[in-house]
């Protein structure tokens, strides 16, 4: 990482980087380059080898800071570049509602509403939702992932991005964002970091920062009035060196980069992070809550058995499945359409004049009212066990038992119903949607909780379902009968408890959830709300990529603070190498300060300057690859680093600088 190809080559944007109105957002390294300023125009006015190795330094010390930030972003340019190359102008086909007809429009001219056709081997024209029927879509220009995926209307796997390619089939997408907003722009705006954010950590951090410099300037201020006093007036080259020397360069010229670094590991395992600050909060989360449909489980819930109740024959349950199931474009709900057709025989059926009710998350129901009267619902036993009492029926005796033999092998029981025109409603029977654990979810979940961290799932499922899955896959503990606004209320409670939050999730009901959790990882999977609504998105979607993000956030955490603590601690080092050197003609005494030996009072200076650039780029590869995180306790990581970088911040330069003296004091004018 720092092979001195990729340090030449970001050369040129860390040059362009000492532009002041980029500095000033960094007040150390702000003050460095006043300095530079500074002792270059005394260098000038009065030349010396002492005055010109000082200028030059400070200039290499802002210069090495600028290099560790274009060398962060350098990476991610390389990733930009690509995705841009995806961007490529498409030709949309719009289709024009009275005429049912197409009309081929350029893809940048599309606005929020319009349809597209997309068949196999065209690319989606923008960022949608599929509304009608089913692809298999070649996301790999966004994912980097080969394998095609399945996109269709209804359900959680809706969303498509513009810049990927139907592979097969035709589709219809209903475009929901306007050209130049889209996914893949936020993309490259990303990962270039044209729209980083300093994060509330990185500010405050910086605020400290800044307050030490104006402590140390206000310190060098005073120093001269008594430096006079004693007859040891100093010159302005020294005290420019002293203070750079004292303000905290290492960690001023690195927190930026350790910022972009870990937003780029992020990247790099295919998560973007649509916020800093939702990646610092990773490092600190407590709870995890999952969603299990898709999450936990595939996903891909299918009718597989029908059980009928009360004595119903199951020729009349699979057809009042079937019509409640006929406009239903979840996947569930194509499921019962083709089991009922593959099982029994039953044609999908042409009903016109019938109004459908769609299912959500709110009701737990579908159906479809006939025009005859007659109302047919599906969904959760409860909600349909309701609405059968509502319609003046009952409920047969060996129901609840039906559904719950289903939900006791983790199956989601659906409830049907019918109610004919002026009649009673009367349950039918029940539908069992079968779904399966995820491979290696135990296992992960153990993980996790090494780390310290709850894993919760919820689910719209009733407990009985909910508790079996909970059980299989290894979570802490489960919230099942959960509405969008039972997952808000958990969040809000675990908040309220001093946690940080981190959930998963895919669906349109999630969003509301994912939007208030500390850190919100959307499934690019999953429905365009859910998407806009959290604060990162996981291309490969992947639930346990969690773990990945929350060791991410540890690692920046740690850094940072690792960092900060060999910063603080190796400025110390170089006050016995500059205070000896300034005050040794008056102070004799103090030369037994000067513990290294340094060979005069100018090499000694000069050996501190040039240790304190030079420190920055050693640092530079740490600073990117992160400090190591191990799943132990906070507090022995603690007690571990300020050992290392606290003791290690102490030796090294009263190492490194003696070395640099023995060098420098050869130079004529130095020694
Ligand atoms: N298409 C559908 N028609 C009727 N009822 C449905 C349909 N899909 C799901 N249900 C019922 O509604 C319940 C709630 O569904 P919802 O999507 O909110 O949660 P879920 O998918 O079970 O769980 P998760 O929150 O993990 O996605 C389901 O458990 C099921 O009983
Ligand atoms: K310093
Ligand atoms: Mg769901």
């Amino acid at each position: 990482m720092l092979d001195p190809a990729t340090l030449a080559r970001s050369l040129p944007a860390a040059l362009a980087k000492l532009d002041p109105r980029h500095m000033v957002r960094n007040p150390v390294m702000f003050v460095v380059e006043v300095g530079s300023v500074v002792t270059t125009v005394l260098a000038v006015v009065d030349p010396s080898v002492f005055a010109w190795v000082i200028a030059v330094w400070l200039w290499i010390t802002a210069i090495f800071a600028n290099l560790a930030e274009a060398v962060a972003e350098s990476r991610g340019k390389a990733q930009a570049d690509s995705l841009r190359r995806a961007r490529t102008d498409v030709t949309a086909r719009l289709l024009v509602d009275d005429t049912a007809g197409e009309r081929a429009v350029p893809g940048t001219e599309l606005t929020v509403g319009d349809r597209v056709v997309c068949e196999a081997g065209d690319t989606i024209p923008g960022d949608g939702e599929v509304v009608e029927g089913v692809a298999s879509v070649d996301e790999s220009a966004i994912t980097g992932e080969s394998a095609p995926v399945i996109r269709e209307a209804g359900g959680d796997r809706s969303a498509v991005t513009g810049g990927t390619r139907v592979l097969s089939d035709r589709i219809v997408v209903r475009i929901t964002t306007r050209p130049g907003e889209t996914f893949l722009d936020k993309m490259i705006g990303l990962v270039e970091g044209a729209s980083r954010q300093k994060t509330p950590n990185e500010i405050a951090l910086n605020i400290l920062l800044a307050g030490l410099t104006i402590v140390f300037l206000l310190t060098i201020a005073a120093l001269q009035p008594m430096a006079v006093y004693s007859h040891a007036r100093q010159s302005v080259i020294v005290l420019c060196a002293l203070l750079v020397c004292l303000i905290p360069t290492t960690i001023g010229a690195l927190l930026s980069a350790i910022g972009i670094a870990g937003m780029d590991r992020l990247v790099q395992r295919n998560v973007l992070a649509l916020s800093g600050r939702a990646v610092e909060a990773a490092g600190d989360v407590s709870t995890l809550l999952l969603d299990k449909t898709g999450t936990i489980t595939m996903g891909a819930r299918q009718a597989s058995e029908f059980v009928p109740v009360g004595g119903c024959d199951p020729e009349r349950l699979a057809s009042a499945a079937q019509l409640a199931s006929l406009a239903d474009e979840t996947p569930e709900g194509r499921s019962v359409v083709v089991y009922a057709k593959e099982r029994y025989g039953l044609r999908g059926r042409e009903v016109t004049d019938a109004h459908f009710v769609p299912f959500s998350a709110e009701t737990r129901m579908s159906g479809v009212d006939l025009p005859d009267g007659t109302q047919v619902r599906k969904g959760a036993a409860a909600a349909v066990m309701h609405w059968v009492r509502q319609g003046g029926g009952e409920v047969p005796d060996g129901t609840s038992a039906a559904v719950d033999a289903v939900s006791g092998t983790g199956g989601t029981p659906l409830l049907v119903a019918t109610r004919p025109a002026g009649g009673t409603a009367e349950v039918q029977g029940v539908i069992h949607l079968k779904d399966v654990v995820k491979e290696g979810m135990a296992d992960r979940f153990g993980e996790l909780r090494r780390m310290g961290i709850r894993t919760v799932m919820i689910t719209g499922d009733n407990p009985l379902t909910a508790a079996a899955i909970a059980e299989e896959a290894g979570v802490d503990d489960y919230l099942a009968e959960a509405k969008p606004e039972d997952k808000l209320a958990l969040i809000r409670k675990e908040q309220e408890g001093g946690h940080l939050v981190a959930m998963t999730g895919d669906g349109t009901n999630d969003a509301p959830a994912l939007a208030q959790a500390d850190v919100g990882v959307a499934m690019n999977t999953g429905t365009m709300a859910a998407k806009e609504a959290g604060n990162m998105v996981d291309l490969d979607s992947n639930p346990t990529k969690l773990i990945e993000i929350v060791e991410i956030g540890k690692q920046l955490l740690i850094t940072r603070g690792a960092l900060t603590t060999f910063s603080v601690a190796n400025d110390v080092a170089k006050y016995f190498a500059i205070i000896p050197a300034m005050f040794a003609s008056v102070f004799p005494g103090l030369d037994r300060l000067n513990v290294m030996q340094l060979h005069s009072s100018t090499s000694a200076i000069a050996s501190a300057v040039i240790f304190n650039a030079i420190i920055i780029v050693l640092l530079v590869p740490l600073a990117m690859r992160g400090v190591k995180y191990r799943a132990r306790s906070a507090a022995s990581l603690l007690r571990r680093n300020v050992l290392i970088y606290g003791l290690g911040g102490i030796v090294v330069p009263f190492v490194g600088i003696k070395l640099i003296d023995l060098l420098v004091s050869h130079i004529p004018g130095l020694g």
